[in-house]
């Protein structure tokens, strides 16, 4: 009986569906092939399993008291529910109140992950109908928190945990999840979530709450999606210590051991889902993030968000904010506080691009970009003692310390903060940064909120009601001077959802760093003039389904143009095509 159970889940007809309401279904309905073929081999459309308290206790099925007479009748619901019948607008407003009374994000945080375990569809409903609202409780800065006490919280999996235990045995572990058609999977290791440092194996908050965005923003189907966590161990001595920890009790494995893991992972899941799985990869340590990207982007499909997709939400909030202030890409200058992954991403997609606009090399449009790190001002006489991949933003300078004189020595248009590090734009460095231009772009991308470079208000307030700003994390809109400021977010959850779906809709095999430049240049299409208008950067996040539609179609032209896409022949509507392929989370109807 389990076994049936899991092949029809698998084939998504767990219950005599009324076809009708199996619209929006996610990707591979409007292909067809993939489901339709499972479901000839393993059940006709018109089967019925899950009955009784085991349907209310299925998350992809349960509706909870939506369930209808005949439903209640049909499968064995009767006695199970009380006599009332909730429509999903009913359940939805009550939802919503019960999580508006609750003070702490915390709590808001457990009660929506409760939700998700026990009714899929209306978690959906909720975070879809409300993102504004429940973006920063499902995501960035509450999930920094829930994932620093994941232990604790900790009820059932919402993933799959790989850890050194599982060595040689990874192929069989991933049989253990219920699904087989995956689509996307976003792993970390936990080395660095967020700003937050090494939260080892309770990092697995980060791939549920991102594919949890894949569904909401990007309309992915929840069932190809599979967070996974990788525990090589953590070094944050705090969870050693905790007699509660989830996770492995050791230091991190590391050199040929950790690597030679990740490649039994990394084919296993070749294996094991084919060529068009997407493998994200989140929140990895900056020396592992640089190196698992160089080694499998030429043969896995794999996205680093935190390398690419922050690089094409800062590039499109660049060049959205260049028609507030005025002037070309090429005629800015460039300042980062923080060289890793976000940093050196972002810094090589800009020019990249400028180098696109002005036929310049490559080498040339860097120079127009400086870093500082912890130890100063990157410049040509630190070469030698550089990681590899801040060796290109070496440029001819002497040496400077700090952020503060390396603002007064470069003089930036564009200040950009990827340090992970909180409260290091100070009133000095703003004030500095104002000083040289009248309207002075500032990004502190650093998240959760307590690692935000500086907050809105502060920005506001040092640069006198003249910064163009936007921080990764959100802040609520500001009042200076009797003005109303509503800073921006530059958060990649407004490129992965979309860049994903259209990776999915053509098939693609491989990401090219043109992909990412149409990704980037989709988003600042969608800014619109009442988004100006209000001093924002990016458009709102209640837009966004239509945003990452046309996110995924332009990613998807790309695709097809450089010949990594594998959907043919190529539809002629890209956007539409997305569109119709969007997950939507209205209960179906059961017969
Ligand atoms: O998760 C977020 O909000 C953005 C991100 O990738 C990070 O900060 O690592
Ligand atoms: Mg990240």
């Amino acid at each position: 009986m389990e076994s049936t159970f899991k092949e029809i889940r698998d084939g998504q007809s767990v219950l005599d569906l009324d076809p009708k309401s199996a619209v929006g279904g996610g990707v591979e309905d409007v292909y067809g092939e993939d489901r339709a073929t499972e479901d000839k081999l393993v059940t006709p459309w018109t089967f019925s399993v899950a009955s009784g308290y085991s349907l209310l206790r299925d998350p992809q099925y349960n509706k909870g008291l939506a369930f209808t007479e005949k439903e209640r009748d049909a499968h064995y619901l009767r006695g199970l529910l009380p006599p009332i019948i909730l429509s999903q607008q009913l359940q939805e407003k009550k939802l919503m109140q019960n999580i508006r009374q609750y003070q702490v994000p915390l709590q808001k945080y457990i009660s929506l992950m409760e939700l998700q375990e026990r009714n899929e569809r209306l978690f959906y409903k909720l975070l879809i109908d409300n993102v504004e609202e429940l973006l920063p409780v499902v995501y960035t800065p509450t999930v920094g928190e829930a994932c620093q006490k994941y232990g604790s919280i900790f009820k059932r999996p919402q993933g799959l945990y790989i850890s050194l235990k599982e060595k040689g045995k990874i192929l069989e572990v991933l049989k253990n999840w219920p699904e087989r058609t995956i689509q996307a999977i976003v792993v970390t290791d936990g080395e660095r979530i967020l700003g937050l440092g090494d939260l080892g194996c309770q990092g697995m908050g980060i791939p549920v709450g991102k594919l949890s965005l894949y569904t909401a923003l990007g309309g992915v189907r929840p069932s190809a999606c599979l967070p996974i966590t990788i525990d090589v161990g953590t070094n944050n001595e705090q969870l050693l210590k905790d007699e509660f920890y989830i996770g492995l009790r050791q230091r991190r494995a590391t050199g040929k051991e950790y690597y030679e893991f990740l490649h039994e992972f990394m084919s296993a899941v070749k294996q094991n889902y084919g060529e068009k799985v997407l493998i994200q990869f989140e929140d990895f340590a900056n020396h592992n993030a640089f190196e698992l990207l160089a080694e499998y982007r030429t043969t896995h499909l794999v996205f680093n968000d935190d390398i690419q997709g922050t690089a094409a939400v800062v590039l499109a909030g660049v060049v959205a904010a260049l028609k507030l202030v005025g002037g070309a890409l090429a005629e800015q200058k460039f300042l980062f506080l923080g060289a890793g992954e976000a940093g050196t991403g972002i810094a090589e997609l800009i020019a990249l691009e400028i180098s696109k606009q002005t036929k310049a090399p490559l080498e040339e449009t860097r120079k127009k970009i400086w870093l500082v790190d912890s130890k100063g001002l990157i410049v040509i006489s630190r070469k030698d003692s550089l990681q590899n991949f801040k060796k290109p933003w070496a440029h001819e300078h002497e040496p400077v310390k700090n952020l503060l004189d390396a603002v007064k020595a470069i003089k930036p248009t564009i200040l950009i903060g990827s340090s992970g590090v909180g409260k290091t734009f100070t009133k000095e460095v703003v004030e500095a940064h104002a000083s040289c231009n009248d309207k002075p772009i500032i990004m502190a991308l650093s998240n959760p909120t307590s690692q935000s470079e500086c907050t809105a208000e502060e920005a506001y307030t040092w640069s006198k009601g003249r910064a163009i700003f936007a921080s990764g994390s959100p802040f609520d809109p500001v009042e200076y001077d009797g003005k109303t400021y509503v800073p921006g977010q530059s958060n990649n959850a407004y490129i992965f959802p979309g860049f994903g779906l259209g990776l999915i809709i053509s098939g693609a095999i491989r990401v090219h760093d043109e992909m990412l430049l149409a990704a980037s240049e989709a988003l600042a299409s969608q800014v619109t003039k009442e988004n100006f208008d209000e001093g924002l950067i990016y458009p709102r996040f209640s837009t966004i389904r239509k945003i990452s539609a046309h996110i995924a179609a332009n990613v998807a032209a790309k695709a097809y143009e450089l010949g990594v896409a594998t959907r043919l022949p190529r539809p002629k509507d890209l956007v539409k095509l997305a569109e119709s392929c969007m997950y939507t989370p209205v209960y179906r109807n059961y017969r």
